[in-house]
């Protein structure tokens, strides 16, 4: 089967007035449709580089991405982006928010337009529709933002961060939400955080970088009666500290660089 994601030996350098810094080199990785993985790292290792290469939205040096055997040029509908930061419109309601992306890529219709609110109410927002998001919580528009990305159908989903700015407890139900809708979806995501334990419990790799140069440590296969767990769950399995151990270690090592 092709990989939704395929790196080819990935390589990108920043060009400054006087100087080339080397953010990421020779990556290679492939990753299979309805996969999770987590991208994590020291501080400076690569990984939003990464992210935005495989967006589209920066060309590689060297090296080529492919999505769904495609390369990639540009932005494309096929894959969504969703950062710690929602984006939302204020002064359009929570249904316009959340139809934003169908409008833009020219597919806003009825159809689409009660998909977005079935979307919206599977997601807990029944009612909302004609809020303004002033009026929502931190994570309910996370939620909002989460149906906008999802409502275009991308097959790959690339989520920077998207829980950290949220409380605890309302980030580990995000994360349950938002597992749990990918995996129903078969939905491939990749998924950068800086914290270890939802990196374990979301996915079914982790992938950890080092820095200078930005590249491939070691990348860590999550157990399956870990992965087939709901995130909240996954950390009381057995195997997860010892997991969290293991990679902690190496992502000091990486660190250290
Ligand atoms: N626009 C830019 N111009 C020049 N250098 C950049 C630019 N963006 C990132 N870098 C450099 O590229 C390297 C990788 O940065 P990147 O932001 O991808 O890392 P990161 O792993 O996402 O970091 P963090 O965890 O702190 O968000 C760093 O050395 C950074 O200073």
């Amino acid at each position: 089967m092709l990989p939704v994601v395929q790196l080819k030996g990935v390589t990108h350098a920043y060009l400054g007035d006087n100087e080339a810094s080397l953010a990421i080199e020779d990556m290679n990785l492939s990753i299979d449709k309805g996969e999770f993985v987590s991208l994590v790292g020291p501080s400076g290792c690569g990984k939003t580089t990464l992210l935005s290469i495989i967006a589209g939205l920066l060309q590689p040096s060297l090296g080529e991405v492919t999505v769904n055997g495609k390369r990639i040029e540009g932005p494309s509908p096929q894959v969504g982006y969703m950062l710690q930061q929602d984006y939302l419109f204020p002064w359009r309601n929570i249904l316009d928010n959340a139809a934003l992306g169908l409008e833009l890529t020219g597919n806003l219709n009825e159809e689409t337009r009660l998909k977005t609110v079935d979307l919206l109410n599977e997601m807990g927002l029944a009612g909302k529709s004609e809020a303004y998001p002033a009026q929502l919580s931190g994570g309910m528009r996370q939620r909002v933002a989460l149906v906008r990305t999802l409502v275009t159908n991308p097959g790959l989903l690339l989520l920077d961060e998207p829980f950290s700015a949220l409380d605890y407890q309302i980030k580990l139900q995000l994360e349950d939400l938002v597992s749990e809708t990918l995996r129903h979806r078969g939905t491939t995501a990749i998924l950068v955080t800086h914290d270890l334990s939802e990196a374990i419990a979301v996915s079914s790799r982790v992938i950890l970088l080092e820095r200078n140069p930005g590249r491939i440590r070691k990348v860590f296969t999550v157990p399956d009666k870990i992965r087939n767990s709901p995130p909240l769950y996954a950390r009381d399995q057995t195997g997860f500290t010892e997991l969290f151990h293991e990679i902690w270690k190496e992502m000091e090592l990486a660190g250290s660089k």
